[in-house]
């Protein structure tokens, strides 16, 4: 794979959810030793620090069953500033989450280069829901339909355009829990979606190869945003939402080996660690392993 200048950007977000401690994501990732493994693969990495997230004033402003919304924009607002420059320095931006209501500020400070920016979404969720169809009101099942441009306002326009991504320029790989908004989205737009049905029937080599020559007819750019909980809780304890029956480290590995082959990523983002929900860390040395394979990590 070519060498990269990767430009790391830790995002201590857990506003988009409620459970405390997804904040430290950043710090236990970075403890878990990702410079030093990314650099070892030749790769240059600059790490530009934490983006500043405020502590909300108030949960819940007057027009919305959104929490956490102001805070929420601003950090996101914040977010896709850095991760512009980054962009426009043409170096390689790896987000460091946080809870994955971050991918709106990755996604609107990336997909303004982009005629038609790819994302692949690695998650148990589809992260489709807006205030209407959310069952929890947390920003952290929204991003997806955010960067669709559905959703609040002030969260579609982050950066001052709309939409992010297309329908058709998204996979995701790994659901298995939809709320009912979401099937309706995913069937509505003709979103693609791999369940773990597709990858327990195909395998997860023709998932990813089917995934890439999808992508890559149609797009001129693609973003990885993987969530910890696509993972099965067994591999990824550390997570705020864990969901059973998930895609397994090892498939995990393959599916990142295969893409750093592929080499057609261009940003990436690991998202949903918590320290506090995990077991001696090994969820961030998860995410850390993964993101060896991804940027090109092999064995001989
Ligand atoms: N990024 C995540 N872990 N999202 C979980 C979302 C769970 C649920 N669908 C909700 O909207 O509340
Ligand atoms: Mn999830
Ligand atoms: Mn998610």
């Amino acid at each position: 794979m070519k060498k990269k200048n990767i430009a790391l950007v830790g995002v201590p977000m857990d506003l988009g959810q409620m459970r405390r401690g997804v904040d430290m994501g950043p710090s236990a990732i970075r403890y878990a030793g990702v410079i030093e493994r990314l650099e070892q693969l030749g790769h240059t990495v600059e790490d530009l620090g934490d983006i500043r997230i405020d502590q909300p004033e108030r949960e819940h402003t007057a027009d919305t069953n959104l929490r956490n919304l102001d805070a929420v924009v601003k950090g996101s607002t914040e977010l896709a500033t850095t991760v512009r420059s980054v962009k426009e320095k043409g170096d390689f931006p790896l987000i460091l989450g946080g809870d994955h209501s971050i991918a709106i500020g990755s996604l609107a400070g990336i997909s303004k280069r982009y005629e038609n920016l790819g994302v692949i979404w690695y998650d148990a969720h589809g992260d489709l829901n807006t205030g209407e169809t959310s069952p929890s009101g947390n920003i952290h099942g929204m991003p997806l339909a955010v960067s669709l441009g559905i959703g609040h306002p002030d969260l579609v326009n982050i950066l001052d355009y709309t939409p992010k991504v297309k329908p058709e320029n998204i996979v995701i790989i790994g659901a298995r829990s939809l709320d009912e908004g979401e099937r309706e989205l995913i069937k509505e737009r003709g979103i693609r979606v791999y369940t773990m049905h597709e990858i327990d029937r195909m395998g997860m080599t023709k998932v990813i190869e089917e995934s890439i020559d999808y992508l890559k007819g149609r797009t001129d750019g693609v973003h990885l945003s993987l969530d910890l909980d696509g993972l099965d809780p067994l591999d990824a304890p550390g997570v705020g939402t864990p969901v059973i029956g998930g895609i397994s480290y090892r498939e995990s590995h393959l599916a990142m080996e295969m893409l750093a082959e592929a080499d057609l990523l261009t940003s990436a983002e690991f998202v949903e660690v918590n320290p506090i929900l995990d077991e001696k860390n090994k969820t961030a040395k998860v995410a850390v392993a993964l993101m060896g394979s991804l940027f090109g990590e092999k064995l001989l």
